[in-house]
């Protein structure tokens, strides 16, 4: 069964429909992706989510249970934990600080049991960030700071973690192990959505993706699949030659090597954007 289903969900702001009917799912030990191009209403998807917007129709499951009403504290107690695109920690802390006031947050009422050191250093050490502890929050890379909100997010035990463009400001090698790390975690569990515009990650590291174009889902499935969506070739390349699109991935190697599906849609990304 899926841990989270999205069912049949609008936004609209006045006369902007954000999301369209949108259903899809995610499941627990599974990386989802929701990829789309910009303005496709990724964030307002999350923002439904994650409880922050109210949907104009449509529903919410999550673990079993309707949580469409439901505020963003009580879903986050239910195991919702999710990261921003802006970035959120305390800057005036140090990381080990941040990390360590996540887990007191997450506590709530019995929050006086503090964390051990070492349960706040193995999870900087868990997400490789651990060299970083004693420095300011604000005074690290980007690429690292979003490394300490997955650190804040996952002293929450999250059952789903929701990340929105987790691996901006990370170089090649960092998203390498960054895609590891999400593995890992799925591996142990936990059912993983993320949105994020590298295409190398998404297809290297996601089990389904779902895709977005002006707020309607128009493909859902596993990477070798979606690459040679016509409906996503569309989407991306902005014109109807799919089969040109299709002829330069197929050219380049096999449907399940994710390698050939970045070598389209990336690049097709770039000129949206
Ligand atoms: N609060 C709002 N009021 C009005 N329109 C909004 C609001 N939030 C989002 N929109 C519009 O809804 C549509 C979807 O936006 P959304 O931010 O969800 O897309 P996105 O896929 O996350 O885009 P990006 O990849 O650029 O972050 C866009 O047309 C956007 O301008």
């Amino acid at each position: 069964m899926s841990l989270l289903e999205v069912d049949d969900v609008v936004v609209q702001f006045g006369g902007v429909t954000a999301v369209n009917h949108a259903s899809f799912a995610a499941h627990a030990g599974r990386i989802t992706g929701l990829i789309g191009p910009n303005g496709a209403g990724k964030t307002t998807c999350f923002n439904v989510i994650s409880g922050l917007q109210r949907p104009t129709r449509g529903k919410v499951r999550f673990d079993g249970r309707g949580v469409t009403r439901l505020p963003v504290h009580r879903r986050s107690k239910r195991g919702m934990g999710r990261t921003f695109q802006r970035l959120e920690a305390f800057g005036s802390l140090s990381v080990r600080e941040n990390v360590r006031v996540a887990f007191d947050i997450h506590r709530g009422p019995i929050g006086w049991i503090r964390p051990s050191s070492a349960d706040v250093d193995a999870l900087l050490e868990r997400v490789g960030i651990a060299s970083y502890a004693g420095e300011r929050a604000d005074s690290i890379p980007t690429g690292t700071a979003r490394l300490l909100e997955l650190a804040r997010c996952l002293a929450g035990q999250p059952k789903l973690l929701l990340l929105d463009e987790p691996s901006s400001g990370l170089d090649e090698t960092e998203t390498d192990a960054f895609g590891e790390l999400l593995q890992e975690l799925a591996a142990e569990g936990r059912a993983i959505l993320m949105v994020e515009h590298d295409m190398d990650l998404v297809m290297g590291v996601c089990d389904d993706i779902h895709v977005l174009d002006f707020g309607s889902v128009i493909a859902s499935g596993p990477p070798s699949l979606i690459r040679s969506d016509p409906a996503v070739q569309q989407a991306y390349l902005g014109y109807s030659d799919v089969e040109d699109a299709a002829d330069s991935a197929d050219s380049a190697d096999s449907a399940d090597d994710p390698a050939t599906v970045t070598q389209v849609l990336p690049v097709v990304h770039e000129e949206v954007r």
